[in-house]
């Protein structure tokens, strides 16, 4: 590492935060250096993303001293943290969908920023060449994917030339191009002398990108590393103790009867910017693993939300579960067939912030637990309990609210629910997005035994090791294309890594012929 200055960029001095019922950070004392990548690692619910938000003035710690550059400081809020050069990309975005990208950036930069960077646009467009994030300042963030948003937090950050830059949990949404590009990203940054603290459950890219780790526990630092002189399962161990070993692969099975059809599926895009689903035919077969990968934005959320039933425009014929159409049937119904659905966006999609644990697990299981109009409330608070035992999810109880829970907790709040219910078809978008080394071995486990128990799963995501350690088939998308489906065993992350750049869409294979919906 390269150290630009004797004087730390920041220092934190026994930071204290009581939330109630659950101390979160507990005495917790860090330093980092300019130009320093610095890793916080921990399980779900170690305290992480209180400890960055407590930097970035949107918790108020109870105890402790923030130093920058030298001098103690008081960060009351974000817009303080921003005038001290410090940025932060949430595991959240906060975007406003219906504004375009120069707009939101626009909205956080004070009239004395603005008027030194002149025109805005033209900023995000060079700065999206010199670092390579692609970013188009005219587009409207609502037909952007979730890798793209995260790409505009960055930028956003970027415009304002910050000194500190943190990153909760980057990289689970970008596909490995991707992830190369932010690291590239980083490692500039880091040799301009900006100092990034970065969030992550991916070890190897902690052991591959970060200066130094913090690991925490239970809202105290138990641990700290330089992290490439660790292996990912020295680290791991750090964070949770001793681990089965994870990556031995499991066993592929080959799927039986058909369950879920797609036929001949082409669907303009409902936004101005998203993909056009283009004649998608696939057969999802009972106790299989089908894996779609791709990377974000090439149509796996239209496929997703005109499966589950999300999008409710009428495809006809195009999609049958158990033999029976259900292209016109809305969401709620498909569920009652046995269908399940884990969105990728967990807060808002998957959960409703507000609502506490048991009135979210009511809203996706209302058949088992209302009898004669009424709500069974005693049941269901018994099975959320239970739910929250089993995937040992960090809240208070049952009536914890989901906006309450950390990120990685409340993956495995909706993971559980939608498992819990047995369903024949589970459509499912990252399952271990945000959740830690020991929670992403319960939910691979999980899906194996629902599959091995007959369902069939679809599972999309841009994490190509995931899906080729669950998946039995193998498949990708790009530009609203499917690629052929085939045998996990029979192909390698070359070939789906070229099919998620659309090299099969021209090809004999590729399925080309038109759409009718
Ligand atoms: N607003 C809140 N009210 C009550 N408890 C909270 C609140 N925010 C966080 N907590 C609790 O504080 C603890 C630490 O949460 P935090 O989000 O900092 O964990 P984390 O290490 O970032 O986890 P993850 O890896 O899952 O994102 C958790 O037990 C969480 O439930």
């Amino acid at each position: 590492m390269k150290i630009h200055d004797s004087v730390s960029r920041l220092e934190l001095v026994n930071i204290t935060k009581q939330y109630p019922g659950c101390l979160a950070n507990d005495n917790i004392s860090i330093t980092l250096m300019p130009g320093e990548i610095h890793a916080l690692l921990g399980e779900n619910g170690a305290g992480k993303s209180t400890l960055v938000k407590t930097i970035y003035g949107v918790v108020a710690p109870d105890k402790g001293d923030i130093i920058w550059d030298g001098k103690e400081v008081s960060i009351k809020s974000p817009s303080v943290a921003r005038d001290l050069g410090i940025g932060m990309v949430f595991q959240h975005f906060s975007l406003f969908e219906t504004l375009t990208v120069s707009q939101n950036i626009e909205l956080c930069l004070s009239q004395v920023q603005l008027s030194k960077i002149g025109d805005l646009a033209g900023r995000i467009t060079q700065l999206s060449k010199e670092y390579g994030l692609n970013v188009k300042p005219s587009r409207y963030v609502h037909s952007l994917s979730i890798g793209e948003r995260q790409r505009v937090e960055i930028m956003r950050c970027l415009v304002q030339s910050v000194k500190l830059l943190i990153l909760d949990e980057p990289t689970s949404v970008l596909t490995p191009q991707e992830v190369a590009g932010l690291f590239d990203v980083l490692r500039t940054l880091s040799k301009e002398g900006c100092s990034i603290l970065f969030i992550s459950h991916k070890l190897h890219e902690v052991t591959e990108v970060c200066h130094r780790a913090t690991i925490l526990r239970g809202g105290k630092v138990v641990d700290t590393c330089v992290p490439n002189e660790e292996t990912p399962a020295s680290i791991a161990k750090m964070m949770v103790g001793d681990l089965a070993e994870q990556d031995a692969g499991y066993a592929k099975k080959e799927g039986k009867e058909d369950l879920l059809s797609v036929n001949n599926l082409s669907l303009p895009s409902k936004q101005p910017f998203g993909t056009a689903l283009k004649n998608i035919n696939f057969e999802l077969k009972s106790g299989e693993i089908l894996g779609i990968a791709g990377v974000a934005g090439n149509g796996q959320d239209e496929l997703m939300a005109i499966i589950s039933g999300e999008d409710n425009r009428n495809v006809k014929r195009a999609l049958s579960l158990c033999e029976q159409d259900i292209g016109h049937l809305h969401a709620g119904e498909r569920r009652k067939l046995g269908m399940a659905y884990v969105p990728e966006e967990r807060l808002g999609r998957g959960a409703v912030p507000d609502m506490s644990l048991t009135e979210n697990t009511l809203l996706t299981h209302s058949e088992g637990f209302i009898k004669n109009g009424l709500v069974e409330w005693q049941s269901i608070k018994t099975y959320t309990t239970a739910l929250i035992a089993k995937y040992k999810i960090k809240c208070h109880g049952e009536f914890s609210e989901a906006k309450s829970l950390s990120g990685g907790n409340l993956q495995k709040f909706i993971m559980g629910r939608e498992i819990g219910q047995n369903p024949k078809v589970l459509i499912c978008a990252h399952p271990t997005w945000g959740v830690d080394v020991g929670a992403a071995l319960a939910i691979h486990q999980a899906l194996l035994e629902l599959r091995d128990q007959g369902a069939a799963i679809l599972l999309v995501s841009e994490d190509i090791d995931e899906l080729f350690l669950l998946a039995d088939r193998m498949s990708a998308v790009c530009d609203g294309h499917l690629s052929p489906v085939v045998k996990t065993q029979d192909t390698n992350i070359d070939q789906i890594g070229q099919w998620m750049a659309g090299t099969f869409i021209n090809s004999k294979t590729a399925q080309t012929s038109e759409a009718k919906v």
